[in-house]
């Protein structure tokens, strides 16, 4: 009985199995942004990938992701309301059954299309991302929301990778990608302490949240949706929908790099 996002296995009943996710500090929220306040102590992000760390691509039966090699510090993600280094470990996305709706943060109640993640871990302070995670300072996830539009050609690399890995548990080399370019021009933030977003929902996560979102089409969105949560030899059972609801913010200050 693998957790998931259909109605016998999905958020509602995550927490029988996974009991952090009843916690006061989970993740995502609903950003009200008239409520964050600008915090002039936050320092510029400082973003420094190696095209070349990237090695997999892989289906893990809730949605694909591109694993890193993160054996040393030649990507990592510095600065704003971080101490130290943050190494990139991972990027996957989050997305929804239509266009509209499919982001997990949302921001003033609007759902964006899709969110994308992007999972560094404390390695001045922790020896890998599986460790770091049990830390409130362990984990740093850079996210950008995607919004119906235009083609977006620095996402074709991983589209075109993904009839590669359609059913669970397949992996293909995966390299020569720089999560970078799916950031937003402009790098004016949102963030706040909270959880990962699926089990088991550790409160160990800085959200460094873009304020501007990506474009992606619908066209290209709609090949995410042919990834399947089934194996190769089950019933076909495409992932429609990968996006936790928001969580209580249970007091919780979000604060914003821009006036
Ligand atoms: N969606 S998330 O980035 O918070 C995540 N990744 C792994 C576990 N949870
Ligand atoms: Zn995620």
């Amino acid at each position: 009985k693998e957790w998931g996002y259909d109605a016998h296995n999905g958020p509602d009943q995550w927490s029988k199995l996974f009991p952090l996710a009843k916690g006061n500090h989970q993740s995502p929220i609903d950003i009200k942004t008239k409520e964050a306040k600008y915090d002039s102590a936050l320092k510029s992000l400082s973003i420094s990938y190696d095209p070349t760390t990237a090695k997999v691509i892989s289906n893990n039966g809730h949605y694909f992701q591109v694993q890193y090699d993160d054996k040393d510090n030649q990507s990592v993600l510095k600065g704003g309301p971080l101490t130290g280094n943050y190494r990139l470990n991972q990027f996957h996305f989050h997305w929804g059954s239509s266009d509209d709706n499919g982001s997990e943060h949302t921001i003033d109640g609007a759902k964006q299309a899709a969110e994308f993640h992007v999972v560094h871990w404390n390695s001045d302070k922790y020896g890998n991302c599986a460790e770091a995670v049990n830390h409130p300072d362990g984990w740093a996830i850079a996210t950008s929301f995607l919004k119906i539009g235009a083609d977006n050609p620095n996402l074709q690399k991983i589209i075109d990778a993904l009839d590669s890995i359609k059913t669970k548990g397949k992996k293909a080399q995966f390299t020569d990608f720089d999560p970078s370019t799916l950031f937003p021009a402009s790098h004016d933030y949102w963030t706040y302490h909270g959880s990962q977003t699926h089990p088991p929902c550790h409160e160990s996560v800085t959200w460094i949240i873009f304020k501007d979102p990506v474009p992606v089409s619908s066209q290209q969105l709609a090949k995410f949706r042919s990834i399947r949560a089934s194996g190769a030899r089950e019933k076909a059972h495409p992932i429609l929908s990968n996006h936790r609801p928001t969580q209580p913010s249970k007091g919780r200050k979000v604060k914003a790099s821009f006036h």
